[in-house]
């Protein structure tokens, strides 16, 4: 933590971004790669107000459009929420989204994120 605004946002650019890049490893099949489209999921914009996927996480950090590691949190639950709710369990959709979001939470637990932070700068 320094008194620089401007370091702070570049430190929290490479935690997210760091932490991206471990998320998606968890995608190898880059199902939650690219937004959704009604295409390949019939309805999907009807049935899901807030769609969210890596991409555009990854233009949020850019833009940094997240103040703080619970915004970037959010939006990574949210995207896989969407996925438990418009796919029905069986799906490979789903059981993938339940997968990462219990990866991810354990990726941002504090457990993790002490180790994490005390290797920051
Ligand atoms: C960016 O979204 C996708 C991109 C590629 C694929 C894809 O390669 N699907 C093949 C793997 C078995 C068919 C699927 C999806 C996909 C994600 C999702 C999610 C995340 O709900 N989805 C739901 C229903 C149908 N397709 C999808």
């Amino acid at each position: 933590e320094t008194n620089n605004p401007n370091e702070n946002r570049q430190t929290l650019q490479q935690l997210l971004t760091h932490l991206l890049r471990a998320l998606e490893r968890r995608d190898p099949q880059q199902l939650f790669a690219w937004p959704v489209t009604d295409r390949i999921a019939p309805n999907y914009s009807r049935l899901i107000s807030k769609p969210m996927d890596f991409e555009t996480i990854r233009r949020s950090i850019q833009s940094d459009l997240y103040p703080s590691l619970n915004a970037f949190v959010a939006d990574f639950k949210l995207m896989c929420e969407n996925a438990m709710t418009y796919n029905q369990p069986e799906t490979i959709y789903y059981k993938a989204a339940k997968r990462l979001l219990h990866a991810g939470l354990k990726l941002t637990g504090p457990e993790k994120l002490k180790t994490l932070l005390s290797a920051l700068p």
